[in-house]
């Protein structure tokens, strides 16, 4: 198979070889089903306690808050209905703008079921005003349900000053936190969440593996009904060698956090402010302060970010424009929207996202290429030169006829 420059973590990492080495076992000579009486299964059982202290010490929880789930998506999916069929009396969820596809889409179908739902704005850099969240807050508000890191601009909300905000009404607060998780120290024992999210593929564990964390005593309803796994929380046959590797992941994270992230942000900042300085009319979107140590979005004035990508393809290097889930649609992306980006910057911009495999080399190579591929595309390009000015002056007319 093809090796690459990859610099596409925010989507999805590479499984760590440490990890695969503790999963193999459990898809071959221990395939018993750790809810059976012999031991069999019983040491299976064992195996995944030790992963749910794992993932629990991550985030400085206790071990009976961590649920395993699917992916990202599922965590973010009970969570929300959980605060929703707790609260059956309450119709009203604020959530932002920015949110993952997870989060937005279940928001949009439970309006189309009567809830009424908040999506707070976010200004040029990618924050929301906590003014306007304090106003969207009623007494009939079951849910506030906000991000931690923005996937495509890495950008972090400040969660628990949300959470103050949330909290002294007394109202539900959940945090998907998948980009979060092994970027940014957690702990939940000093912390406002209620319940947050996390999924396995952004930190060196399987594709198909998260977790979900549920402060004790908040109310829960689990979304998967059946059987009494997961202390009742969620219904199914565990994906034992997949909870396995996300417990060896989530311990691996916890090692390497500090100094990895420090590395990760001096390479993201090399690569940002050569590109900076090397390549004219580009700019960082962003909150550039409160960000992500590996992610940096740059927006390339007059030229299309697919057309970027498929030029860095034919270098062997992976980056992305938007979120993976929503690749191949053509629309921009609703997040550098929110932030009310000019066109020009709305089309052409591209996500780099760093991991602890990432090597100085790499950064080379990218900073190497970039200069080249933007000339070339924009000589190409219908908006450079004297079509460049018109489409500016264009864009100033519509932002003065927006103020
Ligand atoms: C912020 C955020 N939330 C949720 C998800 C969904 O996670 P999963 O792919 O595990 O379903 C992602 C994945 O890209 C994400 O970036
Ligand atoms: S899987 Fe990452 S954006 Fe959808």
């Amino acid at each position: 198979m093809q090796t690459c420059i990859y610099l596409d973590n925010n989507a999805t990492t590479k499984v760590d070889d440490a990890v695969v080495r503790v999963m193999l076992p459990y898809l071959t000579e221990f395939y018993g089903n750790p809810s059976s009486m012999h031991t069999f299964g019983g040491q299976v059982g064992r195996a995944i306690s030790e992963a749910r202290s794992q993932v629990a010490a991550l985030l400085g929880a206790d071990t009976s808050e961590i649920v395993f789930t699917s992916c990202g998506t599922e965590g973010d999916n009970a969570a929300i209905r959980a605060a929703l069929l707790a609260q059956p009396e309450k119709r009203h969820i604020v959530t932002t703008q920015v949110e993952h596809a997870a989060v937005l889409n279940l928001c949009k179908l439970m309006e189309k079921q009567g809830y009424t739902v908040t999506y707070l704005s976010v200004n040029r850099h990618g924050q929301i005003d906590l003014d306007e969240l304090e106003a969207s807050l009623t007494g009939n508000t079951a849910l506030v349900s906000i991000m931690y890191a923005n996937n495509e601009t890495g950008v972090v909300f400040p969660i628990e000053q949300i959470g103050q905000i949330v909290k002294e009404r007394g109202i539900t607060y959940h945090v998907d936190a998948v980009q979060a998780v092994g970027k940014i120290p957690l702990n939940m024992k000093n912390s406002t969440i209620d319940m947050l999210t996390l999924s396995g593929h952004k930190l060196h564990a399987p594709k198909g593996i998260g977790a979900l964390y549920v402060r004790k005593g908040v109310r829960f309803r689990p979304l998967l009904i059946g059987g009494h796994q997961e202390r009742g929380r969620r219904g199914g046959t565990e994906n034992v060698a997949s909870i396995i590797g996300l417990g060896k992941a989530a311990e691996l994270e916890l090692l390497h956090l500090p100094e990895a992230t420090q590395r990760e942000k001096q390479l993201r900042d090399r690569l940002e402010k050569t590109l900076l300085a090397t390549i004219p009319d580009c700019e960082v979107n962003g909150d550039r302060k409160n960000r992500l140590p590996n992610t940096t979005n740059i927006g390339f004035k007059f030229i299309e970010g697919e057309a970027i990508l498929l030029s860095l393809n034919q270098y062997g290097i992976c980056a992305s424009s938007g979120s993976a889930c929503t690749s191949g649609s053509l629309e921009p992306s609703h997040v550098l929207r929110a932030m009310g980006l000019p066109y020009t910057i709305l089309h052409g911009s591209i996500r780099f996202s760093l991991c602890r495999y990432t090597t100085d080399a790499e950064i080379d190579a990218v900073i190497a290429v970039m200069p080249g591929i933007v000339e070339r595309l924009r000589a190409m390009s219908p908006f450079s030169s004297d079509a460049a000015g018109w489409l500016q002056e264009q864009e100033q007319t519509l932002s003065g006829a927006r103020n």
